[in-house]
């Protein structure tokens, strides 16, 4: 299995895109072989001679192989989607004219490949350049059949070059409609989706940071300390502390919920410049935080919180009596081996409480 996996990637590269241009181009190449066998029924039933039957299936068969060689390598040549789609369809248009030439009875047949031809190349062209190749195609074909009328209407009567013409005419026409609509529609389809991963972004933020303060919120919180008991190999430490602002109620009842929203929001702008790099802190609820120090030693954590309460101590928020100096209370708790993160949270609570009964501002270990 590996060699032909290694053969199939050597072929098709290993990108996506390129993989699905290239087996466009596969369903292409089965086209062209179909339409070689077919001109060569042709040549055997005597319809079709047999010297520009060769040309035409050689030069069909060194096309779709340069074809294969231009998408292969389309990123090297700077070669874009629609460009390589316009060259394999003016080509395939032009062998289109040259079988319709050639072929004797059947030749109105060949018509149909043409609107295939504009059908699949529609996929990665704008409609615009649809509508052109159409119209190059009409143009193409119709100079075709006014020549061959004009040299010999006995073998090509006029009257059915004008309905071979009117046909392809009308096919080609519903064809650029339909592709241009799909273009549309495919658009459409795209703009959705890059709607709908917008939107899963913002419901992302919104169950994971809390509105006020743009910290993580308590669900998320939650998530982190079912992934840090998952991750932690046994005996591992890591810290847990319980945050509390102090004399929070009298901010709201002497200057109104807004300043107080205000100085929660300057409080976590605050504490969160004291964090290290993998330190999580969170909104508990209110006016408390949950911070979670992964790999830290009480020595080290117990910093953290020192360097957040300098951080606090020295906010000012405007509005607020510039005397008044915020603080908060702190319950830290390391985690023992094996204990859920619940119960060092509880135990930082209980140190939280003794913070504030011992007169706040403080840093309590649990
Ligand atoms: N502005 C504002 N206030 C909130 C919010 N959430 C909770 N609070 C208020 O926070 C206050 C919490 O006060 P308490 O826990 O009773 O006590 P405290 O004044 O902080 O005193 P200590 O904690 O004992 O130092 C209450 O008045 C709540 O209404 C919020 O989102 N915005």
């Amino acid at each position: 299995m590996k060699p032909v996996r290694d053969t199939t990637s050597v072929l098709l590269g290993a990108e996506p895109a390129l993989r699905r241009m290239l087996n466009y181009w596969i369903a292409t190449a089965l086209l062209y072989l179909a339409a070689i066998v077919l001109m060569a029924c042709q040549v055997a039933a005597g319809h079709t001679p047999r010297e520009p039957a060769l040309l035409l299936g050689a030069t069909a068969a060194a096309g779709t192989l340069v074809s294969y060689a231009l998408i292969r390598f389309s990123t090297a040549l700077d070669l874009a989607p629609d460009v390589l789609a316009m060259l394999q369809s003016v080509f395939a248009i032009g062998c289109c004219m040259a079988g319709y030439a050639i072929s004797g009875p059947v030749r109105a047949a060949l018509l149909c490949m043409t609107v295939v031809i504009i059908a699949f190349c529609a996929v990665a062209l704008r409609p615009r350049q649809t509508m052109f190749l159409s119209a190059v195609t009409l143009g193409g074909m119709g100079s075709v059949m006014w020549w061959l009328q004009a040299g010999d209407p006995l073998r090509h009567p006029p009257a059915v070059e004008a309905m071979n013409f009117g046909y392809l005419a009308a096919a080609l026409l519903s064809t650029a409609l339909l592709s241009s609509e799909m273009t549309k529609l495919r658009r459409r389809m795209k703009r959705k989706k890059q709607e709908l991963e917008k939107a899963l972004e913002t419901i992302r933020t919104l169950a994971t940071i809390d509105e006020l303060t743009a910290l993580a919120n308590r669900r998320h919180m939650n998530e982190l300390l079912c992934a840090e008991e998952r991750r932690q190999p046994p005996g591992a430490g890591s810290c847990v502390a319980l945050l509390d602002i102090d004399f929070f109620k009298q901010v709201n009842d002497l200057h109104g919920h807004a300043l107080g929203d205000a100085v929660l929001r300057e409080f976590a702008n605050a504490a969160r410049g004291a964090l290290r790099a993998h330190d999580t802190l969170a909104r508990w609820g209110g006016e408390e935080f949950l911070l979670l120090l992964p790999d830290a030693a009480p020595h080290d954590a117990r910093q953290v919180l020192e360097r957040m309460a300098d951080h606090v101590h020295a906010l000012r928020v405007e509005g607020l009596d510039p005397a008044r100096r915020i603080s908060f209370s702190a319950g830290l708790a390391a985690r023992r081996t094996g204990e859920p993160f619940t119960e060092a949270i509880s135990r930082a609570d209980k140190a939280l409480y003794r913070a504030k009964a011992s007169g706040r501002d403080r840093i309590e270990v649990a």
